[in-house]
Formats: structure tokens, sequence, C-alpha cells
């Protein structure tokens, strides 16, 4: 029976995929896998039971992904399958950066008990007037799921869309519309735009991107949206622009002490992938590929170690190595099966930096001295024999 643990709820679309040889443990320790949402890993004591982790979600900066390569722990997220989701919502804050909404939202419920509100109404409106989006400029940071969505929307709306991403895929560049100017670095786009928004992942490289240096090449009253996290914008540095009235409105769905707290800012409780749709989408993904993985040993969408697959598993036994990407590994393995006598009918071999991993088809099962002999070879991190 294998043994899965949730760190968050995980839509019931996905977990009624498992079937009566997995058990929903209450526990972390002894499981074979986790599934998990925006929940913290960093300081927890993962048992070595663990094979996988599964992040029903695009954001994987809550989860130690070097130390999880490390011990042989496969780690998972579900890309785009959250997109549709945010790119609603960053529609929305477009909106809400625009026109005065919220504002107007709260001066109704504060004057609810005026039983003439519809005439005060009509003088109290014109404080909460705003601009339309229509012809005005967006730049769009980073071209990703998210990302090409949001551009494409907005050129619908007859924005005029400029998107920068240094590292920008053949499938995202084939979905972007004709109608986005894509630039060559985020300055073009600081120059020139009236609203950016931000869709890059949390990394060393991109915390703090919106800063000091980033809002003084700006547009005076430049609207800032932020659906991606919260440490890409240097938060005193916003706080200064904002009082200064560089940024006009700051448009986020990370609160922290210090951003719920600046006049100007219109903070939301991480809402871009809370739909229905989205936690559906994002669950069966991760779930899918959990599955797969503890059944069949193929990885699809791992984070830090890289896709390889041999399809259902078949033979008698197929061997699943976990290793570091240094020379020989391969051939050492491959020595140790022909002095065992062992036949490999399949393999595939693939690496992501540090890390690679192997699979063996093998026509006969293994005993367990075999294994023990391949666990104790040089930069092996994990076998699974299946
Ligand atoms: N508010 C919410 O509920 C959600 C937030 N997110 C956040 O949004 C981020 C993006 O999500 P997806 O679009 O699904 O991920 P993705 O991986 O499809 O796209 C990220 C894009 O950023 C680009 N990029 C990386 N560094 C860059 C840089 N320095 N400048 C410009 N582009 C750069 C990458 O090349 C990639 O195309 C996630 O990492 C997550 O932090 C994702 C889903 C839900
Ligand atoms: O997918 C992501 O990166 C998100 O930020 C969504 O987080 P959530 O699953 O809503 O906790």
């Amino acid at each position: 029976m294998k043994s899965v643990y949730c760190l968050n709820p995980i839509s019931n679309a996905g977990m009624s995929r498992f079937d009566d040889t997995y058990c929903i443990a209450d526990s972390i320790e002894n499981a074979d896998a986790v599934l998990l949402r925006s929940a913290s890993m960093h300081e927890m004591t993962l048992p070595d039971s663990l094979l996988a982790i599964g992040r029903a979600g695009a954001g994987v900066n809550n989860i130690p992904l070097d130390s999880c390569a490390k011990k042989g722990i496969v780690v998972f997220n579900t890309p785009g399958a959250n997109a549709n989701g945010v790119k609603e919502l960053v529609i929305a804050g477009l909106m809400l950066a625009s026109r005065d909404i919220a504002g107007g939202c709260h001066w109704v419920r504060e004057n609810k008990d005026d039983p003439n509100i519809a005439k005060t109404a009509e003088k109290a409106k014109k404080a909460f007037a705003g601009n339309e989006i229509k012809g005005k400029k967006l730049g769009v940071i980073g071209l990703g799921a998210i990302g090409v969505l949001v551009a494409n929307a907005a050129s619908e709306l007859g924005m005029e869309v400029f998107g920068c991403d240094p590292y920008l895929s053949i499938q995202n560049a084939v979905r972007l519309s004709h109608h986005i100017t894509i630039v060559k670095d985020n300055d073009e786009i600081y120059n020139q735009c009236d609203y950016i928004t931000i869709h890059v992942p949390a990394l060393d490289s991109t915390k703090g991107m919106l800063n000091k240096r980033a809002f003084d090449q700006m547009k005076d009253g430049v609207k800032i949206l932020n659906f991606a996290r919260d440490i890409l914008v240097n938060d005193a540095d916003m706080a200064d622009a904002l009082a200064s009235g560089k940024v006009s409105r700051y448009v986020t769905d990370f609160p922290n002490p210090a951003v719920v707290n600046m006049p100007g800012a219109l903070v939301l409780p991480h809402l871009g992938a809370s739909t229905e749709e989205s936690e559906e989408n994002c669950a069966v993904m991760a779930v899918n590929q959990i599955m797969d993985y503890l059944e069949n040993g193929n990885i699809e969408n791992s984070v830090n170690y890289p896709s390889c697959s041999l399809g259902y598993r078949k033979k008698a036994s197929r061997i699943c190595v976990c290793h570091y990407n240094r020379p020989n590994v391969i051939s050492q393995l491959t020595s140790l099966f022909g002095e065992a006598g062992v036949n490999i009918s399949d393999m595939v071999s693939k690496s992501r930096g540090e890390y690679a991993y192997a699979m063996f088809d093998v026509e006969a099962p293994v005993s367990d001295e075999f294994e023990k002999k391949l666990e104790a070879m040089e930069n092996i991190i994990r076998i699974r024999i299946l």
C-alpha cells in the first residue's frame, strides 16, 4: 500500500484518482509521497521513505528543491494548470488599478444607513473616477503560462502590450498573439508602460527585481501588478514609490506586514489560483504525475529531475536510478548488470544540471543482493526496483 500525505487540502477531482492500492496518511512519517499547495516545506524533516512531492500549482519556492534532489526525492509541479485562473484575476487587477472600484464599494458600505444614498452617490462618485485601459501600454514581465495569457487577453481588451522574457520557450512564443511587441530587456518596459505586471518565478535572480532602480526608470503614476510572489518587489522601495506618486497603484496577491500598511496598495489574499477549475486541474495533474512516478518510475514535469519515461511497466522488473550527473555512472551500472547476468530489454537515461535519472527494464526479477550492490555504487542517490 502506498501512502500519500497532504500538506494542504487537495481537490477531490485529483484525490479520487487514487485507487485502493493507496492510502491517505495522517502524518508524513513513512509517506511515499506528499501533495501540497503553498505550505512551506523548508523547515520540515523529510522521512527516508519519501519518494516524491507533488506541488498542485506552479511556484515551488516553498519546497527545498536541491536538498530533495540530493535525497532522491523527485519534486513535481503542474505547469499551466492554474494559469487561466490567475490570468482572469490579473485582468480584474487591471480594472482595480484603473477605476477606484474598491474605494467606491467602501464608500457605499460606509453610507449604507443613508436613506438618500442614491442621490448622495451621484455627488460622491467623482471621487472614485478613473481611466480606461484601452489604448494604454501594458508591460508583461515573464511570458510563461500566465504571462502569455495575460498579454493576449489585455491585447484583446485594446491595450498596447509589450512583453519580455529572456528565456521565452518555443511553445509560449507560438501561443503569443502577433499583436504583442517583444522587447529585449525589462528597461524597455519600465521606460514606456503605463501598467506593468510581473509573472516570473521567485528565484535568487528575480528577488527584489522591482526596486528603486526599476521604479526610477518608470513613468510617473505607473500602476504595478504582482500576482507572482511578494519577494519579487522590494517593499521599502515600493513604499517610497507609492508615497512619492511614482507608482499610483500597487495591486498584489501577496499580503505581508509591510504591504498591508502601504497607502495605494490593493492587497488580495493570494487568490490567483483559488478557483474550482484551477484547483481541479492542478490536483488531477499532480496526482497523475505522482501515480505514474510511484507505479512506473516515469518523470513528467519535475522541477529537480529530468523528464524521463519508459511508458507502462511491462517487464519483470524496472530499475529506477536517481544519481549525480557525473561521468561513468551508466557504464558502471550496465557493467554490474552484465556481471550479474541481468539482461536489459530497454533503458533510458536523462540529465538535468547536477542530477540525472536512468530507467532499466529487465527480463527477470533481481535479487536483494544485486539491489544492494547498485546502491553501494559511487554517485548513486537512490535505487528503486519496481
Ligand atoms: N497568484 C497565484 O495564485 C499564482 C502565482 N503564480 C506565480 O506566477 C509565477 C509564474 O507562473 P507561470 O507563468 O505558470 O510559470 P512559467 O514557468 O510558465 O513562466 C515563468 C516565466 O518567467 C520567465 N522568466 C524567468 N526569469 C525571468 C526574468 N528575469 N525576466 C523575465 N522573464 C523571466 C521564464 O522564462 C518563464 O517563461 C509562478 O512561478 C508563481 O510564483 C503561479 C500560479 C498562481
Ligand atoms: O501555483 C502557484 O504558484 C500559486 O501561487 C498558487 O498557490 P495556491 O495553490 O493557491 O496556494
